[in-house]
């Protein structure tokens, strides 16, 4: 058994009756031990009964030999057996090569994005139970519409293959993940990595390309090829947070280094994401408080009185905005449980109707960094 774990064996010739030994059973032991590996074994045994062919078939055996067996026929099936291995073997090969495609961008060798999505799932859940802080960066090649219009498309893509190498270059630890996330958009995660990591990162990324020195005559920003970078920073520890709230705001920084001139990095440190649970019975109401929330907030919606209590006690939103209107209005039962000094939640009130707000308590703490009054 040691043998068969350890050893690479093309093929395996079983006896029924061996010294200690049982061959149906040693048949089934080596068929676990090989896993989804397939050895051909092939019984050669004493044994002529219809009973013995069927068992040792069943047991995992491929073809039954009755001996005396002569050297010729012997020699026919191992062709036949050898055969049917080899095509195997290939078919392995192919389904490897198929699953490495069906992850990989064919133009950059990074990573696709479908890979992408599959692999950063995961290692934002292993940061959600480790507590530990990721970062997500979006980036994207700065005036490259004008760089494949002057240069052409294949230069374009040769530019691009260049910045991938920069790239996987600069991100090496195993669990970081690259890949093209579509166009002349990149996506990097870092796992384990605080706003400090990502800055430099970024820095080092930036460095790269700049040393690369892609010519890029056309650019506004630079004489050579540029990136700009947008890099949202979570410690995902609140169930609520999903990898694509991440994507979307390094993308929305993505966005603000852009219009900041291009050439750089905005972070956005993202760890003190608020959950706002909104309640209307009116679902317009909810459309358009949830639009100017910014994407700092979890946005939880609730129309009906009791899921509302119970969101309020089990979730312990940061902010509820509550619609008194009396035609739509919602006001949770447990208005004293979020007034409790310990409360987990501020509250606004905010009345609709009469165009004035009313709002308690400690509004302006709660609205510093939003514009929800302007509703
Ligand atoms: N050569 C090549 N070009 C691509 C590929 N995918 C996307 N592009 C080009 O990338 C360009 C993207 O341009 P825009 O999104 O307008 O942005 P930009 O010109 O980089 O401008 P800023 O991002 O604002 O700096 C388009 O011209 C696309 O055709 C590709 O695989 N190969």
């Amino acid at each position: 058994m040691q043998m068969v774990g350890s050893l690479s064996i093309d093929m395996i010739i079983m006896d029924i009756e061996l010294p200690g030994l049982d061959g149906y059973e040693t048949t089934m032991l080596f068929r676990e031990a090989l896993c989804d590996h397939w050895v051909p074994i092939i019984f050669v045994t004493g044994n002529s009964s219809d009973e013995s062919v069927l068992k040792a078939i069943d047991a995992g055996g491929d073809d039954y030999l009755v001996k005396p067996v002569s050297q010729t026929l012997l020699q026919a099936k191992i062709i036949a057996m050898q055969r049917i291995a080899d095509m195997q073997a290939n078919l392995h090969e192919l389904n490897r090569k198929l699953s490495e495609q069906s992850e990989t961008d064919p133009l950059t060798g990074l990573s696709n994005r479908r890979y992408f999505n599959l692999r950063a799932v995961d290692q934002f859940e292993t940061a959600r139970r480790m507590a530990l802080s990721v970062a997500i960066m979006m980036m994207d090649i700065d005036q490259f519409k004008v760089y494949n219009d002057n240069y052409g498309h294949l230069q374009g893509d040769s530019c691009l293959q260049q910045v991938s190498r920069v790239l996987k270059s600069v991100v090496r630890r195993t669990t970081d993940l690259v890949a093209r996330f579509g166009g002349e958009e990149f996506i990097i995660m870092l796992q384990d990595c605080d706003a400090k990591g990502a800055q430099m990162i970024a820095d080092e990324i930036m460095a790269a390309i700049d040393q690369a020195a892609i010519p890029h005559e056309y650019s506004a920003v630079s004489d050579h090829v540029t990136l700009s970078i947008g890099v949202c920073v979570i410690v995902p520890d609140r169930n609520l947070v999903e990898l694509q709230d991440c994507i979307k705001i390094a993308d929305e920084q993505l966005y603000k280094a852009k219009n900041r001139g291009r050439a750089q990095a905005v972070i956005e440190q993202s760890n003190k994401m608020k959950t706002t649970l909104i309640v209307s019975r009116e679902p317009e109401t909810i459309k358009s408080i949830g639009k100017v929330l910014n994407s700092k907030s979890i946005i939880i919606t609730s129309s009906d009185q009791e899921e509302c209590n119970e969101i309020i006690t089990q979730v312990h939103p940061d902010i509820v905005i509550c619609d008194i209107r009396p035609e739509t209005g919602i006001v949770p039962d447990d208005l004293s449980l979020l007034m409790a000094p310990d409360r987990q939640s501020d509250f606004i009130v905010v009345e609709l109707s009469s165009g004035a707000q009313k709002s308690y308590p400690d509004q302006n703490s709660l609205l510093s960094d939003s514009h929800m009054l302007s509703i």
